[in-house]
C-alpha cells in the first residue's frame, strides 16, 4: 500500500490533490512532503495541510515518502525525474517531457534497473485503455488529437474569430505549447509515437471548456473520443479531470481489482 505521497509543485493540480487527500482523509492516502521552489511562499501549507516542505531533492525523497507525484512543469520533470525514479514509483503529469526520446530512454532504463514504476495518467483524456489494446499487435494505422481551448490559454492576445495555432505532429506541438498539450504525448505514447500521432491545436475565443477529440483507425475499426472539459480555478489552462486522473492513478495503484 503507498499511503504516504511527496509531491513535487502546489499550482493548480497540486493545490487540488492537498485539499482532496489532506483535508478530506477519504482515500486512505496522505500527502506527507512537499518539493517546492520557494519555501517562504508555500510555507503556510505546513500548518493548513500539515506537510513538511522541502527546497532540496535529496531531503524530500529521503523523506517518509512510498511514491512521487509530480504537478510542476516539463522542466521539472527532466531534472527531478532521473533521481526520482532511482528512488521512488513515480507519477508524473507533465508528460510532455517525455516527448525527448533521449531523456525517455534513459529514465525507462533507470526504471527498469532500479525496480521502479513511472506511472502515467490519462490526464484530461481518456480511450488509452483501446487505444494500447488496439496497438498490441501494432495495428492502429491513425492517431489524431483535435484540441480547442479558450483563446487566452494560447495566444496572448485579443482574437475574434477561431485560429489554428498548430497543426503538425505530437513531437512539435508539445514543443510549442509545453503547458497546453501534454494530452498529445501520453496519446503518443499508448498508440503509435510522437512522430505519427497528429494534433490540431485551436484557439477559440467562444469557448469556455478545454476540448479534446481523438481520432484512432486501424485494424479494430476505429474509434472517437470526445470531451469537453471543465478547467481548474486556478488554472484555465488545466482541465479538471487531469488532477482527478492522478487522484484516480493513486487509488488503482493501492486497488485490488484493476480494470482495463
Ligand atoms: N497530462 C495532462 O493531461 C495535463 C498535464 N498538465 C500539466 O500539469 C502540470 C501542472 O499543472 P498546473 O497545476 O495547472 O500548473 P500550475 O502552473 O498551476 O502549477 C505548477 C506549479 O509547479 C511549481 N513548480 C514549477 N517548477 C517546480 C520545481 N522545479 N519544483 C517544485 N515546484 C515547481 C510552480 O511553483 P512556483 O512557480 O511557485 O515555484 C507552480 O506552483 C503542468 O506541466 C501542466 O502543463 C496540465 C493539464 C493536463
Ligand atoms: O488540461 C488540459 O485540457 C490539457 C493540458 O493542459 C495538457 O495536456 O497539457
Amino acid at each position: 500500500m503507498r499511503r504516504n505521497i511527496g509531491l513535487i509543485g502546489v499550482g493548480a493540480i497540486g493545490n487540488f490533490l492537498l485539499k482532496e487527500i489532506n483535508r478530506d482523509k477519504a482515500h486512505g492516502i496522505k500527502i506527507e512532503s512537499v518539493l517546492v521552489r520557494d519555501r517562504r511562499k508555500y510555507e503556510s501549507l505546513q500548518s493548513e495541510f500539515n506537510v513538511t516542505l522541502y527546497t532540496e531533492l535529496n531531503e524530500f525523497l529521503c523523506s517518509n515518502i512510498d511514491i512521487v507525484v509530480e504537478a510542476a512543469n516539463v522542466e521539472a520533470v527532466k531534472t527531478i525525474l532521473p533521481k526520482a525514479i532511482k528512488e521512488k514509483d513515480t507519477i508524473i503529469i507533465s508528460i510532455g517531457a517525455l516527448a525527448d526520446e533521449y531523456f525517455r530512454q534513459h529514465v525507462l532504463h533507470l526504471a527498469n534497473i532500479h525496480q521502479h514504476t513511472i506511472y502515467l495518467p490519462s490526464g484530461a483524456i481518456g480511450g488509452l485503455d483501446l487505444l494500447q489494446n488496439a496497438q498490441t499487435l501494432g495495428t492502429v494505422k491513425e492517431v489524431s488529437l483535435t484540441t480547442r481551448k479558450p483563446a487566452n490559454s494560447l495566444v496572448d492576445h485579443a482574437i475574434m474569430d477561431e485560429v489554428v495555432v498548430f497543426e503538425g505532429k505530437a513531437a512539435d506541438a508539445i514543443k510549442q505549447f509545453p503547458k497546453n498539450i501534454n494530452v498529445s504525448i501520453v496519446l503518443s505514447l499508448a498508440g503509435i509515437g510522437i512522430d505519427k500521432t497528429k494534433v490540431t491545436i485551436i484557439a477559440d475565443p467562444h469557448v469556455d471548456k478545454n476540448n479534446h477529440q481523438v481520432e484512432i483507425k486501424g485494424d479494430f475499426g476505429s474509434a472517437t473520443f470526445s470531451i469537453k472539459n471543465n478547467s481548474l480555478p486556478d488554472n484555465p489552462k488545466t482541465s479538471y479531470l487531469a488532477a482527478m486522473s492522478i487522484l484516480g492513478t493513486l487509488k488503482r495503484i493501492n486497488g485490488n481489482v484493476k480494470i482495463g
